[in-house]
């Protein structure tokens, strides 16, 4: 009889959010099945450690179990497929297992559970101290290009939960809290989150782990990408204008999002540790963008040619003696990570890197590398729909203006929302850009292939 592992050994990598897609699973081992629903419907929170090429990654499972037969229509797609029954439970010798973030029935208990601060065996279910949540919302789950698993619960709150498992706090919940704490008017309010002790291979010790954050749903909000994308679009459809003229520009909303971010930035300092680094820490910064270079050149042979030119802008880094002013930041910025609501824009997502460990990921950084992700995002925005087209030269043209315009735009709201002015730390800069260019091309590599020409693309001209 087939066992949930085997089940999971060939769904785990079909889903979007697996981060290890294209190398063989070696092992894969149930570390924990946490029972939140007793019995058939029933529900369980896994944590499983996946084995591939000698590393082992962590992931949560919303498991749903159902009778075999007694699975309704409209979870049918979410199903993973029928095993022995797990331990402990009454009834059938086999189970229907399916993602439980379709199940309106079972992700209820995820938010009631929130709302009452229950504490279901080893999960804590609470509720962010002064904030109250509703109950008897049904949930959707959101689609998209996503790294986790968002719901929407009626239109008052999205839960996040989280499907890469680090040891630890995770950075969106705490990051998110803290900026709410500081009274910050960009950032969705949190309502809640669910934890678990998880041990740490690395510590040995058992650390307690964010699994999900429930925040306030942006009802107007409009995705940053989404918006950046149709001004785009629009300069496209009226050959020969320049971005100012074309309709549909975005460069106000460039500049509100610059002031925006030196305005969570001012926050980040003002509430969490800040430190400068000495020439020491900026060398072993100036080592990590090599030591990923490198890793990336192995991966995708397409970057060597522009090798030097990169090692070249991390040496100067190296060399800058600038004694960076480093803060917590936001650590994966770009567009996607932004809304436009009616009231102006909102910062999402400070989960910094989803592939880079928790403590990594929770040390101080420049704010500098959030401007630089986000100035990469205007180009991959005038770049995307280049993707196939890169010979017609008007259009090229005018993918450069409306990122260099967007560019401008977004530095000089930054640097008169108080941030410092990002034009005039080019060495610090471009090293960030070029790193993050880096980080791209793996990430592409991994995931959407056939994007991978956008941030080749951009290295070429950036690298000359
Ligand atoms: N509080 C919110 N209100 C409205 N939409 C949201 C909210 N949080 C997330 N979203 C939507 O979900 C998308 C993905 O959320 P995000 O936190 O970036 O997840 P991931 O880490 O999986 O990329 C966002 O781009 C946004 O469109
Ligand atoms: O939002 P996530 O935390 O999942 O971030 C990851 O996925 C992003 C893509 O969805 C990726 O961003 C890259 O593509 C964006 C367009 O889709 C572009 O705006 C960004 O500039 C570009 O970096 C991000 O790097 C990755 O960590």
């Amino acid at each position: 009889m087939t066992r949930l592992e085997e089940l999971l050994t060939t769904w785990l990598p079909t889903q979007r959010w697996f981060a290890g897609k294209g190398v063989a699973v070696d092992a894969l081992r149930i570390e924990a099945a946490h029972v939140v629903v007793p019995g058939l419907p029933g529900l369980r929170i896994l944590v499983v450690a996946v084995t591939q090429d000698g590393r082992t990654d962590r992931y949560q499972v919303l498991l749903g179990l159902r009778s075999p037969g007694a699975v309704p229509d409209e979870l049918a797609h979410a199903v993973i497929g029928v095993c022995e029954s797990p331990a402990g439970l009454d009834g059938p010798s086999t189970v229907a297992a399916y993602d439980a973030a379709h199940d309106t029935v079972m992700t209820a208990h995820l938010l009631s559970g929130i709302a009452e601060n229950r504490d279901v065996g080893a999960v804590r279910f609470r509720t962010t101290p002064g904030t109250g949540v509703h109950t008897g919302l049904r949930s959707l789950v959101l689609t998209g290009e996503q790294s986790n698993t968002t719901l929407v619960y009626g239109e008052e709150y999205v839960l996040k939960t989280f499907r890469r498992l680090w040891p630890g706090l995770n950075p969106d919940l705490e990051l998110t809290s803290a900026l709410a704490g500081a009274g910050s008017e960009f950032v969705a309010r949190p309502h809640g989150w669910i934890e678990v002790d998880v041990a740490d291979p690395a510590t040995g010790r058992t650390t307690p782990t964010t699994l999900a954050m429930l925040q306030e749903y942006l009802r107007s909000a409009t995705d940053g990408w989404v918006l950046a994308a149709t001004s785009v679009r629009d300069l496209y459809a009226s050959p020969g204008l320049p971005p100012g003229e074309a309709g549909g520009d975005f460069a106000g909303e460039a500049q509100r999002l610059g002031a925006a971010t030196a305005a969570v930035h001012r926050d980040l300092a003002r509430v969490l540790p800040t430190d400068v680094l000495g020439s020491e820490a900026q060398s072993r910064l100036a080592d990590a963008m090599t030591a990923r270079l490198h890793t990336a050149v192995a991966e995708v042979p397409e970057l060597a040619p522009h090798a030097q030119t990169l090692y070249a802008a991390f040496e100067a880094l190296r060399d800058s003696h600038a004694d960076l002013p480093v803060q917590r930041v936001h650590g994966d910025y770009h567009l996607g990570q932004v809304v436009r609501t009616d009231s102006g824009w909102v910062l999402l997502d400070f989960e910094g890197e989803p592939a880079v460990p928790v403590g990594e990921r929770q040390k101080l950084s420049s704010p500098l590398r959030d401007v630089a992700g986000m100035l990469r995002s205007f180009d991959y925005a005038a770049r995307y729909q280049l993707v196939g087209h890169t010979d017609d030269a008007a259009l090229v043209t005018a993918a450069r203006a409306w990122a260099q315009r967007n560019r401008e735009a977004f530095c000089e709201g930054y640097a008169s929302g108080g941030g410092v002015d990002p034009e005039k730390h080019q060495v610090v800069l471009r090293a960030f850009e070029y790193d993050k260019a880096v980080y791209e091309v793996m990430y592409e590599a991994r995931h959407r292939p056939h994007w991978i020409s956008i941030p080749l693309d951009s290295i070429t001209a950036l690298t000359g």
